[in-house]
């Protein structure tokens, strides 16, 4: 059911918002196969934001799960959800003048399409980072045994196994972490961002 009766309330335009907190926000969104290195990257950027006194915050998929989205599973559906819900959450941080970095695998291109949208259509910066490493890569790396689970056929529906992983077609910023160190990583993103005058 939806709610009916509701009014949109205008506060704090976001334009004001940044004079007043001398900071844009904005969203980072990570993507990629599950050990493709999106966290660790990710976590590396967030440091260097934040020893530079930015305000930055990162939502992880796993650690998302455990709370907000502990009701969602991996089938596509719940997947959706989940980037449905956090495309939301993400948008606030991002309103709110921080920047948002999300972590998550999203393997379909229509809804992180709509999590560009959500932004786009509100002013918001929305920069889609593709963290790309071959699949035997990742496999190989396996941090959390997973990949060996899924090939045992223990975890149904696994992405790049069981379940899809579409790429993204056009994204701002191209990571392949097989070729670039975790330094370069975020240094290939920090002078994007220089260069886009969003730092
Ligand atoms: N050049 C590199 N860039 C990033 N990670 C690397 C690199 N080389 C090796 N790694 C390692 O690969 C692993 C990536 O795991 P990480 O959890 O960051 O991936 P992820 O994409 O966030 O996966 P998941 O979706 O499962 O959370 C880490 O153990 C990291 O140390
Ligand atoms: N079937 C699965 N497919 C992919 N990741 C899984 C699966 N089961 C557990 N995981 C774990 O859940 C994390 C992925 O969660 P999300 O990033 O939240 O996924 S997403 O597909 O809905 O975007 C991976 O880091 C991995 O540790």
């Amino acid at each position: 059911m939806t709610a009916k009766n509701i009014t949109w309330h205008q506060g704090i335009s976001y334009e004001e918002r940044i004079s007043l907190r001398g900071q844009k926000g904005y969203t980072l969104w990570f993507t990629g196969l599950s050990g493709s290195g999106k966290s660790t990257i990710a976590c590396a950027l967030e440091e260097l934001l934040l020893k530079k006194k930015y305000s930055v915050y990162r939502l992880d998929g796993d650690n998302i799960r455990f709370g907000l989205n502990k009701d969602l599973g991996f089938s596509e559906d719940d997947r959706n959800e989940n980037i449905r819900r956090i495309s939301e959450v993400s948008k606030l941080f991002a309103d709110s003048c921080a920047i948002s970095i999300t972590s998550f695998i999203s393997p379909y291109l229509k809804e992180r399409n709509n999590a560009r949208l959500l932004h786009e259509e509100v002013g918001l910066p929305f920069i889609e980072i593709f963290v790309d490493a071959p699949l035997h890569i990742v496999e190989e790396r396996d941090p959390k045994g997973l990949y060996k689970k899924a090939r045992a056929g223990e975890i149904k529906e696994f992405t790049g196994i069981s379940a899809p992983y579409e790429k993204p077609v056009n994204p701002e910023i191209h990571i392949k972490s097989d070729e670039n160190t975790i330094e370069e990583s975020v240094d290939i993103i920090y002078k994007y961002l220089l260069d886009k005058k969003l730092l």
